[in-house]
């Protein structure tokens, strides 16, 4: 990688004046979320050699084991955004409360709220597949001024200033949006820098892969079961490939630049499905929409649905607009 790429610092720098918010507190936030991806990388790699791997003994909020690089991503990333003054508060997956952060001044200053899932994929761990960082990033509702509250966690997805991932793969990548378009950034370990990799993503608007836990098939509503046999059925172009790491950044980032569709049906297991829309679903949608693709939990958009408390879980269906609408058709058609 020659220096002709463009890094990640200079591409914030140079798109701060598209921000909806002119000051620079944003680029700020963004650039304390590449150092602790950075850092969180390092880990992952070396995860295999250092007593980084296993169950870290503690059960989180959502009744998982947590995992020791769980536990070690969730720190160095409140840490990080923690220290740098930017922020007023943070909530995460691994934590059962949002944390509320003062401005160095003691006078509740900061604008920004960030909601992070500090490592997806968390089964896959301990065997050597790709893991992610998901981040979501409002500015508050709240008074600046006032200790921040749950109101400024619980918006609307549409209301996101900023989202992305950063998927810890074959290279590790960090994509991100601020509603102007779907840009991806490699970074080259040699030199510790992100470069433009992959200028204005988009998903293709239709595809041949779908993403989903078949595991799962006999407790899921009939529209999804009609669309999986629609997806298997011999025709033009179908059957559709199955394909499923079980992380879903890796299983988003491959369906946005192949063409395909993931879904996380709700199942007696999981009655309102697995994920959660603060952390992984309304970060998803937002990328989703900005590289033209669509999110729904089959029947409503997911950056509509009003968040009611921090964990709460949602069916979710994401990928390239022609497959989810197709999918959504079925259940209109078929329903639950
Ligand atoms: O093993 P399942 O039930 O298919 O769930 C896998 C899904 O759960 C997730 O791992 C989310 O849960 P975590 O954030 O706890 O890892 C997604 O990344 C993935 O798509």
């Amino acid at each position: 990688m020659s220096t002709k790429h463009q890094t990640l610092g200079e591409f914030i720098i140079e798109n701060q004046s598209s921000f909806r918010y002119t000051s620079g507190e944003l680029s700020r936030l963004l650039n304390s979320l590449r150092l602790a991806a950075k850092v969180v990388n390092h880990e992952v790699n070396k995860a295999g050699l250092v007593d980084i791997l296993g169950a870290a003994g503690d059960v989180n909020i959502q009744g998982e084991n947590q995992q020791k690089l769980d536990v070690y991503a969730n720190e160095i990333f409140i840490q990080t955004l923690t220290k740098r003054n930017i922020v007023c508060g943070i909530a995460s997956e691994e934590e059962d409360d949002f944390i509320s952060i003062n401005s160095q001044d003691e006078k509740h200053q900061n604008k920004y709220v960030v909601l992070i899932d500090p490592l997806d994929g968390s089964s896959n761990i301990d065997v050597n597949v790709s893991v992610g960082t998901i981040f979501s990033i409002y500015r508050r509702v709240t008074p600046v001024g006032t200790p921040v509250t749950m109101e400024d966690f619980l918006q609307k997805g549409s209301e996101q200033v900023a989202a992305g991932y950063i998927v810890y793969g074959t290279s590790t990548m960090l994509v991100y949006t601020t509603g102007h378009g779907v840009n991806g950034f490699t970074l080259n370990p040699a030199i510790g820098s992100f470069y433009l990799s992959h200028p204005n993503m988009t998903f293709p608007e239709s595809g041949t892969i779908y993403s989903v836990n078949e595991g799962n098939y006999l407790d899921f509503p009939l529209g999804i079961k009609k669309y999986i046999k629609y997806c298997q059925e011999e025709a033009e172009d179908r059957p559709y490939t199955s394909r499923y790491i079980g992380s879903l950044v890796s299983d988003f980032h491959r369906n946005m630049i192949k063409g395909g569709i993931y879904m996380y049906p709700k199942g007696s297991r999981n009655p309102d499905g697995k994920l959660r829309l603060l952390y992984e679903c309304n970060p998803m949608a937002f990328l989703a929409e900005q590289a033209g693709g669509k999110s729904s939990d089959g029947y409503t958009r997911t950056l509509d649905v009003q968040p009611t408390s921090l964990h709460q879980r949602v069916p979710f269906i994401c990928g390239s607009k022609k497959m989810v609408e197709k999918a959504e058709q079925f259940m209109r058609e078929f329903g639950e």
